[in-house]
């Protein structure tokens, strides 16, 4: 294939050109999509974050309310018995406890000297097996005394001496001296025992009524005990309503920081993706606690996401500027070729013109000019002869003998035969003379200007004697002669036609005399 030339490149370069410009607006597009549909991902996963701390948030909220309930009953009670509190905290589960909380309990502070009272009180209302552990009865105790729903585990936690525990005496202190709630730090629950789920209790001080309790001391003064729940977090993030986030996954860590040692709950710990394409750390505050929650999506998230319009514009955009480049380019090229054929076209119309030109005034086997042609110079010579009164003269030259050559050897050769003469007749002319045939082997000469008529006897006798030498044919070598009248304007004839009529007579008379001679018309 040969290497395309300057204009084909030529012709590329506005094609390539929209090409290149469909193609930069198509990917200008297309980035433009995909930072909306960045934006559009981000502000989802920013939605699914502000739903999952919402939803912890409200639960916890719950909670505090169930515990603000149950100091509410205390406060509006003398005296609270066990079925009494169990009632309540039936009612307020709705029969069980579908919020994720593992228990409600009240939990009564006791100074050491009422611990004996206190235990035999619980034995005789029932709890038969109820001791206070540990406990070695030298301080006070905050032993859990009432506990709903009364589920085998959850009683195994009766006596259970929370003062004992520093996380958890920690939070009662907070929870006694502000009067809110206080949430423990990771504790496990004793019922979960050997498996140390990770578990959660929020305290609310209960204070005797009628004493001051607005400030720390008067607080402390005035607690009494507690109320407090218990929840495992996996418990709590089940619970909670609706289906959650698709493709995001939750991390939730005891403290303010997504510190590995305080991971507490992972939603998704199988499929750790090392690289998340977005995170976010939020914090659940309670007072004088925190937790962090580190939310990150999923490539189930970015799955869900997909970028379908970005893919259309990309696919459509790069088809449209295909498409628009072939266009473009049949558009040059169509223009190009039709400007190419029609000059070919016009080229082709001149040539054929000059051709039926050349067909209609001259010769076809000799090509010289035919007897329209050489009238036209004639006419055109005696004119001006006329004009600068001088001397024309006109020969008639006709081949003696051709007819026998044509018989002996063929046509063709007799066509070959006619160039040669034809070809010698001419050297012995001048570029000015008209050489042209009008018969078969009949030609004329014009010498449009002539001093003498010796001038056109020497013209007529170089033809004659030039004709007369031997002729080789391919093989044939071949004799002939020629016959030739010779008429002089204007001693001879003044017109065209008078001209002619003379020079063919003169000729015929040289015929008639022999052949191979010359004859001027007024030596008839
Ligand atoms: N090969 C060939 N022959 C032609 C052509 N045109 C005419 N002729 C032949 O030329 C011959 C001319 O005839 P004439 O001039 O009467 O015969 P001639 O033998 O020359 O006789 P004279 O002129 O009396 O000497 C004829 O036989 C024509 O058929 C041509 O283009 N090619």
């Amino acid at each position: 294939m040969p290497p395309p030339g300057p204009s084909r490149l030529r012709n590329l370069r506005l094609p390539l050109l929209v090409g290149l410009l469909s193609l930069a607006l198509t990917g200008w597009l297309w980035h433009h999509e995909n930072q909306a549909a960045e934006a559009r991902m981000q502000t989802d996963f920013d939605f699914s974050v502000r739903q999952s701390v919402s939803r912890i948030e409200e639960r916890i909220a719950s909670y505090e309310q169930m515990l603000r309930a149950a100091r509410g009953l205390f406060e509006a009670s003398d005296a609270v018995s066990r079925d009494d509190f169990q009632s309540f905290v039936s009612a307020l589960m709705g029969g069980s406890a579908p919020s994720g909380l593992q228990l409600m309990a009240f939990t009564p502070l006791l100074p050491a000297g009422q611990i004996p009272g206190h235990v035999a009180t619980r034995r005789a209302l029932g709890d038969a097996d109820y001791a206070i552990r540990p406990g070695d009865g030298s301080g006070p105790v905050a032993p859990v005394t009432y506990i709903a729903p009364p589920t085998p585990g959850n009683r195994a936690a009766l006596g259970h001496n929370l003062y004992a525990d520093p996380l958890r005496r920690k939070a009662m202190l907070q929870a006694r001296d502000s009067g809110g709630i206080a949430i423990t730090s990771r504790i496990a629950l004793r019922l979960d025992a050997p498996h140390n789920k990770p578990a959660f209790a929020m305290y609310l001080a209960l204070y005797t009524r009628g004493q001051p309790d607005d400030t720390p001391a008067s607080r402390q003064a005035a607690v009494y005990g507690w109320v407090h729940i218990a929840f495992r977090l996996a418990d709590l993030i089940a619970s909670m309503p609706g289906e959650g986030s698709p493709g995001i996954a939750l991390r939730i860590y005891d403290g303010p920081e997504a510190l590995a040692e305080r991971l507490m709950f992972d939603s998704e710990p199988e499929a750790d993706s090392p690289l998340p394409r977005f995170t976010a750390i939020k914090h659940i505050e309670f007072p004088q606690h925190r937790w962090a929650l580190q939310v990150r999506s999923t490539p189930a998230f970015e799955l869900g996401q997909s970028n379908k319009p970005a893919r259309i514009i990309a696919g459509a955009g790069v088809c449209v500027s295909l498409l628009l480049a072939l266009f473009t380019w049949q558009l040059v090229t169509g223009r190009a070729r039709a400007f190419a054929r029609a000059q070919a076209m016009t080229r082709e119309l001149r040539e054929r013109e000059e051709y039926m030109r050349h067909m209609a005034q001259h010769d076809p086997l000799t090509q010289l000019p035919n007897r329209a042609l050489f009238s036209d110079r004639l006419q055109a010579a005696l004119a001006r002869a006329r004009r600068e009164r001088s001397r024309a003269a006109l020969m008639f030259v006709d081949l003696d003998h051709f007819k026998p050559v044509n018989d002996a050897c063929g046509h063709a050769v007799g066509d070959s035969l006619l160039i040669a003469a034809t070809e010698r007749m001419r050297e012995c002319l001048r570029e000015s003379d008209t050489l042209a045939r009008v018969g078969g082997d009949e030609f004329v000469v014009l010498l449009p200007h002539i001093d003498s008529r010796d001038d056109a006897r020497q013209v007529a006798e170089r033809i004659r004697t030039s004709i007369a030498l031997p002729f080789q044919i391919g093989p044939h070598q071949i004799d002939i002669s020629a016959s030739i009248g010779i008429c002089i304007f204007p001693e001879h004839a003044g017109d065209e036609v008078s001209l002619m009529k003379c020079a063919d007579t003169a000729m015929y008379q040289a015929k008639d005399a022999g052949r191979d001679r010359l004859f001027f018309a007024d030596e008839a």
